[in-house]
């Protein structure tokens, strides 16, 4: 066995657990209107479950119908009797999937919208939100209110022992109603809820011991953000002054989380966060409870999940994103096949995407939030497919193809595969976006594509296949540039950089390197540059604030954050390249026009579908699927999406032929 602590047995309380791996709670947003658990979320979990993890823990579930749900509303719910069949079936479905079944029960407080409720927000006290995602008034709890909320707590805790779940998780993380009061920045009562640090904590305790009272001797386990990261919030010192008090009043087992709707940043981290980050603060909750943690929070490799319980930082890991992205990790670490595991590279697609009532769904795993859609079985058996090129969508195509059973010929114009997942990972801070490269890189190796590098496919090039379907993922191109004038000033696009295919001159303060478009790639490829020792100039048509806007918004502010403090970069917005004069780029800027010296000029104001392709071969007389960029310009999600859909209807077509066109 490669991971025997993370393989071992663990017990909290009398519950046995058969390994140290936990799925970590997230709202899937595949339950019913409602609220009610459907069939989509008893099948998104039980997969899950059947992935070889100890316990899932079921996402947010609401305790209070009336004004316990967050913004990201319908969730889940178990305030009434009317909900206790779906959750029985949902814990039995994981329990039959070979894991324990925990669910998490919250009250959002003012992290809610009053267009969700129907009411005004509720909170400690009247203290504005204004944060990234969400703004809110709320308004302050009566004292006379908060004892039925604890009981709504308790009751929902009665429901959850009684339908069979094994254990009860209460959140009191991510600044939702537990945290709330705890704050003293969100707390600004002076009454017996709120004032000083024993009357701030007097809510969570009487939480959990209600709970407690209505779970009998059912494992309590108490999601906590550890620490705000906010001036003047809470503090890790803090986290280690509440928790043993929590388990005093009942809790059995704290996972350790951080933040709330003021540092998503630190709830859901950003590619940019390191692999592990929350041990050290695992390990100080864990010496000062005594009891067992749970560490969540960018736990990627069963290497590092191993050595963090080895070395005593924590007892248990919370995987969340991982198992979005591959529900099979812990049965592939058990196995030792680490390489088969699909890695979650935190690039937040799953964020953007789920929410309101889309399900939840990763970039790389587009079976995510599907999962009573069939498997893909071997219906292309004897048949031919091509795809053009071999970017993230066009290998994500030829892999299912070739699952189903297609004879696949993959073309791909340069000499190696992987296209804008190259340009994506090269900047800095990126590197996880390798992890998915290598992997497709494997996948692509041990199946049976034929893959036919520095092809540039023709029409000739497809037809002589002789293919029943054809899939473009040609990608993008740069939109069309007017520059005037002549010069000396190389010029290149922006992603040929950083795909390595280009060399450039030295660069100084006096004559930097000019890169025109203030958009992601822009951005990030002057902090590349900046990085290598180049001086940059970054040309934006927009304001400054606006920079990098396409981005992930949490990787994005640790982008300008970084950004600003880069004294390598400096920002002309609200300006234009119009040409280049000689050894200089003309600019336009507020108003006036400039000759700026530069080494280079870098193109990335703007990318557009590359359509050539497609249109070569609208006349063949199979079906001709454009995915990805070749559509619109997307992200790596969007194109792996199009090509799982793509492979999912031709399923379809081909076992109903008068069903669905492709
Ligand atoms: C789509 C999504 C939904 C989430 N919903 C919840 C939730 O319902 N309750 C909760 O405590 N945390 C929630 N989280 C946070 C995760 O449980 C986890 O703590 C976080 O994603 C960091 O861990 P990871 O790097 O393993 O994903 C959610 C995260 C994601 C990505
Ligand atoms: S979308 Fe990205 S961050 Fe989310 S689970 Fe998939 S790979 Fe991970």
């Amino acid at each position: 066995m490669d991971f025997p602590h993370l393989f071992a047995p663990f017990a909290i309380r009398d519950m046995r657990l058969k390994n140290r791996i936990i799925m970590a709670p997230m709202e899937s947003h595949l339950g019913n209107a409602d609220g009610s658990v459907s069939k989509e979320a008893i099948a998104y979990y039980r997969e899950r479950a059947l992935g070889g993890v100890g316990m899932v823990v079921v996402e947010y579930t609401c305790v209070d119908g009336q004004e316990g749900f967050s913004s990201m509303a319908p969730q889940l719910r178990l305030d009434s009797p009317f909900y206790r069949s779906g959750h029985g079936k949902l814990a039995a479905a994981i329990q039959s999937g070979g894991a324990r079944a925990c669910v998490q029960l919250s009250h959002a407080g003012r992290q809610s919208r009053e267009s969700v409720l129907g009411r005004q927000p509720v909170a400690p006290s009247a203290v504005p939100l204004k944060s990234l995602y969400l703004n809110a008034v709320p308004r302050a709890l009566e004292a006379d209110e908060i004892p039925h909320i604890v009981q709504r707590y308790a009751d929902a805790a009665a429901l959850a022992a009684q339908v069979g779940y094994d254990a009860v998780m209460l959140h009191g993380a991510h600044g939702y109603l537990l945290q709330q009061f705890l704050s003293p920045l969100v707390n600004r009562r002076d009454d017996d809820w709120g004032g000083d640090f024993e009357r701030r904590l007097r809510f969570p305790l009487e939480v959990v011991k209600a709970v407690r009272a209505a779970i009998g001797n059912m494992p309590l386990l108490y999601r906590m953000s550890v620490s705000d990261f906010i001036e003047g919030g809470l503090t890790i010192e803090d986290g280690e002054a509440i928790a043993p008090r929590l388990c005093e009043a009942g809790v059995d087992a704290i996972d350790i989380s951080c933040g709330s709707l003021d540092r998503v940043d630190v709830i859901v981290e950003p590619m940019s966060i390191d692999e592990g980050w929350r041990l050290p603060m695992a390990r100080r909750i864990r010496a000062a409870t005594g009891k067992p943690v749970i560490c969540a929070g960018v736990i990627r490799r069963p290497e590092m999940a191993e050595a963090a319980i080895a070395a005593g930082d924590t007892d248990m890991v919370s995987l969340g994103r991982a198992l979005l992205a591959d529900p099979l990790w812990p049965n592939k670490a058990r196995m030792g096949r680490t390489d088969d595991i699909r890695p979650c590279t935190s690039c937040n697609w799953c964020i953007k995407e789920t929410g309101g009532n889309r399900g939840v769904s990763c970039a790389e795993n587009p079976r995510c939030g599907h999962e009573t859609d069939p498997p893909i079985d071997d219906f292309g058996q004897g048949l031919r497919a091509v795809v053009v090129g071999a970017g993230p969508g066009g290998i994500a195509a030829s892999l299912l193809l070739d699952q189903a059973g297609f004879a696949v010929t993959l073309f791909e114009k340069r000499h190696g595969a992987g296209g804008n997942l190259i340009t994506s990972a090269t900047p800095p801070n990126k590197e996880k976006l390798f992890w998915y490269h290598d992997f497709l890189q494997r996948r692509l190796a041990a199946s049976r594509v034929d893959l036919r590098l520095g092809v540039e496919a023709t029409a000739d090039h497809v037809d002589a296949e002789r293919p029943d379907v054809v899939v473009v993922a040609a990608g993008s191109k740069l939109a069309p540039l007017a520059l005037d004038g002549v010069g000396d000033v190389p010029v290149h696009p922006a992603f040929a950089l950083l795909l390595g295919d280009v060399a450039l001159p030295p660069s100084s303060p006096e004559r930097p390197i000019l890169i025109y478009g203030g958009g992601e790639t822009g951005t990030e490829t002057a902090e590349h540059l900046a990085k290598q020792g180049h001086h940059v100039l970054l040309v934006s048509r927009s304001d400054a604030a606006l920079l990098a806007r396409n981005a992930e918004p949490l990787y994005r502010m640790h982008l300008l954050q970084r950004l600003r403090a880069n004294a390598a970069i400096t920002v002309a917005d609200h300006s234009a390249v119009t040409g280049i004069d000689g050894d200089a780029v003309i600019l336009q800027s507020k108003g006036e026009t400039r000759r700026q010296p530069a080494a280079a000029l870098l193109l990335a104001h703007g990318l557009v579908p590359d359509t050539r392709i497609a249109d070569a071969l609208a006349h063949l007389p199979v079906p001709v699927v454009p995915i990805g960029d070749s559509v619109r310009v997307a992200r790596i999600g969007e194109a792996v999406r199009d090509a799982y859909r793509c492979v999912q209807d031709l399923r379809r077509t081909i076992n109903q032929p008068e069903a669905i066109a492709c």
